[in-house]
């Protein structure tokens, strides 16, 4: 088994189409082609590789994903398709502007949850004061989640750091693999660019290799924080629709902190919370708004919402 000896160990840190860039323990990086269906590989990924046969170039083939802890979906109308794996955290970046969408963030945090992955919020352009409050007002409920040590979120300016900033955002990912997500404009690069100097060039040259020349960005990028190689970020452009179709519509409740605090008093075990008596969610959502209501109006209608069409969209 002379081919089975030259597998070497690798971690996928880029991918364009069904092809890879790789990088072995050491630091160095190869471009991979997948050896069939079963071993595409996304970003974050742990490979086994083979290089090409001598004289046949300086790339090599993906031999086997191994085992992941976790996988992060994104949809389009069509399909579902993974793109990142093997995550630590995920870190959802919102800004005063543009105006973020609650709907948006929500099923995010949701992704998340369902792949046990913790989620992080921060909110950028603290700079901009007033629509800086109306951002940091719409997060109510998602700073209240905080309190039971689940969400909370970050106030950072990005463009003009402060010392503390930096400090905030060092301490949540030191050591970790993080996924950053947020929409269009909300800060992503400023972000990488002021956590990772230089991360602007060795991208272009990736995408272009992996895109043989053709001036398109990869998807989903990897980016080391230090020279050690022990914090990582991966870059994901725009706030794209998550793949949530594979969430069963009974397993809703258990990925909404605010929503599962209040579905184990509920009369009926398998109450859906949209409209059986005796339910603690819709007691809860009843609370007239400064009587202690729990959950909001807008999170109990992203709920219901998505119940159903979670319910009737299976494909
Ligand atoms: N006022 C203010 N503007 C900021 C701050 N951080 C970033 N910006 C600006 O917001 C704009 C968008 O920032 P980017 O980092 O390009 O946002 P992005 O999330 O990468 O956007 P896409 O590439 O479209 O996904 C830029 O003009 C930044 O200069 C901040 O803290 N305050
Ligand atoms: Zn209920």
């Amino acid at each position: 088994m002379a081919e089975r000896s030259a597998l070497m160990e690798g971690t996928v840190v880029a991918s364009h189409g069904r092809h890879c860039m790789v990088e072995t323990p050491d630091g160095e990086r190869r471009i991979c082609h997948p050896r069939g269906k079963k071993s595409q590989a996304v970003v974050g990924d742990h490979v086994l590789w083979l290089p090409s046969p001598p004289g046949q170039g300086e790339e090599g083939s993906i031999e086997k994903v191994l085992q992941r802890n976790n996988l992060f979906y994104r949809q389009d109308e069509v399909r579902t398709k993974s793109f990142a794996a093997n995550l630590d955290q995920v870190l959802i970046l919102i800004a005063a502007e543009p105006v973020f969408s609650e709907s948006q963030l929500a099923r995010a945090l949701i992704a998340a949850e369902a792949e046990g992955i913790a989620p992080l919020i921060a909110l950028n352009k603290s700079d901009l004061v007033e629509p800086f409050a109306r951002a940091w007002e719409r997060l109510v409920p998602y700073r209240r989640m905080g309190c039971g040590k689940r969400y909370g979120v970050l106030p950072l300016s990005l463009e003009c750091p402060s010392d503390l900033d930096r400090a905030l955002l060092l301490e949540h990912l030191q050591g970790k693999t993080t996924l950053v997500l947020g929409p269009s404009g909300s800060g992503k690069s400023t972000l990488i660019n002021l956590l990772v100097p230089g991360a602007a060039a060795p991208t272009g040259e990736i995408s272009q290799a992996l895109n043989s020349g053709r001036h398109t960005t990869t998807s989903t990028h990897w980016y080391w924080m230090d020279a050690l190689r022990t914090s990582a970020l991966i870059d994901s452009p725009g706030f794209q629709e998550f793949g949530l179709q594979h969430i069963a519509p009974m397993q809703l409740a258990a990925c909404m902190p605010d929503i599962a605090e209040h579905a184990g008093g509920c009369k009926f075990y398998n109450c859906t919370h949209l409209h059986e008596p005796g339910c603690g969610v819709l007691d809860a959502v009843k609370k007239p708004t400064g009587e202690g209501e729990e959950i909001s109006a807008s999170r109990y209608k992203i709920y219901s919402d998505l119940f159903d069409e979670l319910s009737h969209a299976r494909y």
